[in-house]
């Protein structure tokens, strides 16, 4: 599995921390940066990762700035695409599970970095459980189809 990775300055000291985490349980990444701590706008961030996922250059996406909200609204923009933004690994794994979400979205000012990783780990570890989540996920798309160009 490979993993696009994006922040903003907000999320940028928690997007290093799962950067050593991903490369120690031997998960390929590539980072979309920001690359310090230096004021930016996050939906640059969320777009280029959403968009390395629904390109298929990654499999799956996380994206951190202060809070989440903005990075994970701005990814959700991108057609094709769900983030979730999740403070805690039930909903982490659920958001695999039940909502095939390709995007993770996390707090850096929100979140801890052991509950972090422990969020990260849960949901690289979950897949999608199809059958009746399915129905729902497609529905979801149809709203996309409805409303999105
Ligand atoms: O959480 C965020 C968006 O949802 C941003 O990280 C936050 O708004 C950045 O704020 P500031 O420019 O004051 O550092």
């Amino acid at each position: 599995m490979k993993v696009a990775i994006g922040s903003d300055h907000g999320g940028y000291e928690l997007k290093e921390e799962v950067k050593v985490f991903l490369e120690k349980e031997g998960v390929e990444y590539i980072d979309y940066g920001t690359n310090s701590l230096d004021s930016v706008d996050y939906p640059e961030f969320g777009k280029k990762v959403a968009e390395a996922v629904k390109d298929g250059e990654c499999d799956r996406g996380i994206v951190i700035c202060g809070t989440g909200i903005g990075i994970s609204i701005s990814c959700n923009k991108v057609k094709g695409i769900r983030c979730a933004l999740c403070s805690d690994t039930y909903s982490a794994r659920m958001s695999v599970e039940h909502n095939n979400a390709q995007v993770l979205a996390l707090g850096g000012r929100v979140i801890g970095k052991d509950l972090a990783l422990e969020i990260v780990s849960t949901w690289l570890k979950a897949s999608f459980q199809g059958e009746r989540h399915k129905r729902r996920v497609d529905k979801i798309s149809d709203i996309e189809t409805k409303y999105m160009l």
